[in-house]
């Protein structure tokens, strides 16, 4: 791929591959980054083949498919440049607007001094050459005010391809964040999920607080096949929003809450015992019981929602992978020991 473009020409490409990345669901990953940017620049018209057609096909593209495109088309200097761009353009445009601010102070400030000056001079009475000092003054007034002016209209021109450059920055971390994004819920996926368990065990194991605990709550609503095909899938999706909605409502700053899987969800936090673990965890298994629906035109169809729940507490050092299976275990066991219940896995 040609690097050696302009700014501008970059931060028009940039422009309209962002835009992609958003509507196919593609996280900003430098990866997904560099094929978009090349299909806007259209300067490999074999890749922009292959890619829409995987977009045909999938409406969006994995991050599998996604690698397979990138390492036929590209290659490692490419995903360099990416990764370098979106900072420097961001980076630059800052650093000359504070200049210009400060370009403009100055020349303001000179400005203020010379109009004092010539001021100064009119009152002066007895000032030899008198009127030729005061015009020369006015002249250097002249030119310093033009200079504002430069700078003025310098400033604006700038501040626009700013905010141009800000608004670039503002839709990928938009993008990003739709990425991460479940949006029947509008809880973190399974990607971010993937992504961030290991760095929770990690983050505390290196800081483990005495009397602070972390914790995974993983827990599945009840019987939610039997409640498909009794309901149909739209009301399957309108319990799972009424849910998210009920979790909603008990989340704190400390907690983060993921959909893992189809009905199955994931908190992952800190506490600061295993009381209050178990008071957050039954306060939710007791908002998710309070609900009820039923079908429109059938006032005997009333069916309770329920969940159950496993919890794991995670001890130092630990793998993402063994907590996982530690709280699946504790919920599979809440599941056979009669459901809408919690269980906690042992601490072995
Ligand atoms: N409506 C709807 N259903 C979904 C969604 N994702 C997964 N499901 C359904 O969730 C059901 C999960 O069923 P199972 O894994 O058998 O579990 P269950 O019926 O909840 O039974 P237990 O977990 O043992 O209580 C399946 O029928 C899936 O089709 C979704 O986004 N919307």
């Amino acid at each position: 791929m040609d690097h050696a473009v302009s700014l501008a020409h970059s931060a028009q490409c940039l422009k309209k591959a962002i835009p992609m990345m958003v509507k196919y669901r593609m996280p900003v990953t430098p990866i997904n980054y560099a094929i978009w940017y090349c299909y806007v620049q259209g300067s490999k018209p074999a890749l922009n083949a292959e890619l829409d057609d995987v977009i045909a096909q999938q409406q969006t593209c994995t991050q599998n498919k996604a690698k397979e495109i990138f390492d036929k088309h590209l290659s490692e200097d490419d995903l360099v440049f990416f990764q370098e761009m979106a900072d420097r353009f961001h980076g630059t445009m800052e650093q000359v607007q504070q200049d210009i601010s400060i370009t403009l102070g100055h020349s303001k400030s000179f400005t203020t001094s010379l109009v004092d000056s010539q001021n100064e001079l009119a009152n002066l009475a007895n000032v030899n050459s008198f009127n030729e000092i005061l015009g020369c003054v006015e002249r250097l007034t002249d030119e310093s005010v033009a200079m504002q002016d430069y700078a003025r209209e310098f400033q604006t021109k700038l501040a626009v391809a700013y905010n141009e450059i800000k608004d670039l920055k503002e839709a990928l971390n938009l993008s990003k964040e739709a990425a991460d994004t479940d949006p029947l819920t509008g809880f973190f996926n399974r990607r971010k999920f993937d992504d961030d368990i290991q760095l929770f065990c990690q983050t505390y194991s290196e800081q483990a607080d005495e009397g602070v605990l972390a914790v995974l709550i993983m827990f599945d609503i009840d019987h939610f096949k039997r409640f498909n095909d009794d309901f149909g899938h739209q009301k399957g999706d309108e319990v799972l929003k009424l849910v998210a909605k009920k979790v909603s409502q008990n989340m704190t700053d400390t907690l983060n809450v993921y959909r893992y899987g189809g009905e199955e969800f994931c908190i992952t936090g800190y506490f600061t015992s295993i009381n209050d673990i178990m008071k957050f965890a039954d306060k939710i298994r007791l908002d998710i019981a309070s609900l009820a629906v039923r079908k429109k035109d059938d006032i005997n169809s009333k069916r309770a929602i329920s969940a159950s729940f496993g919890l794991a507490i995670l001890r130092p050092f630990t793998k993402g992978a063994v907590l996982i299976e530690r709280a699946d275990r504790a919920l599979y066991i809440a599941k056979t020991h009669g459901r809408n219940r919690i269980e906690i896995a042992p601490d072995i």
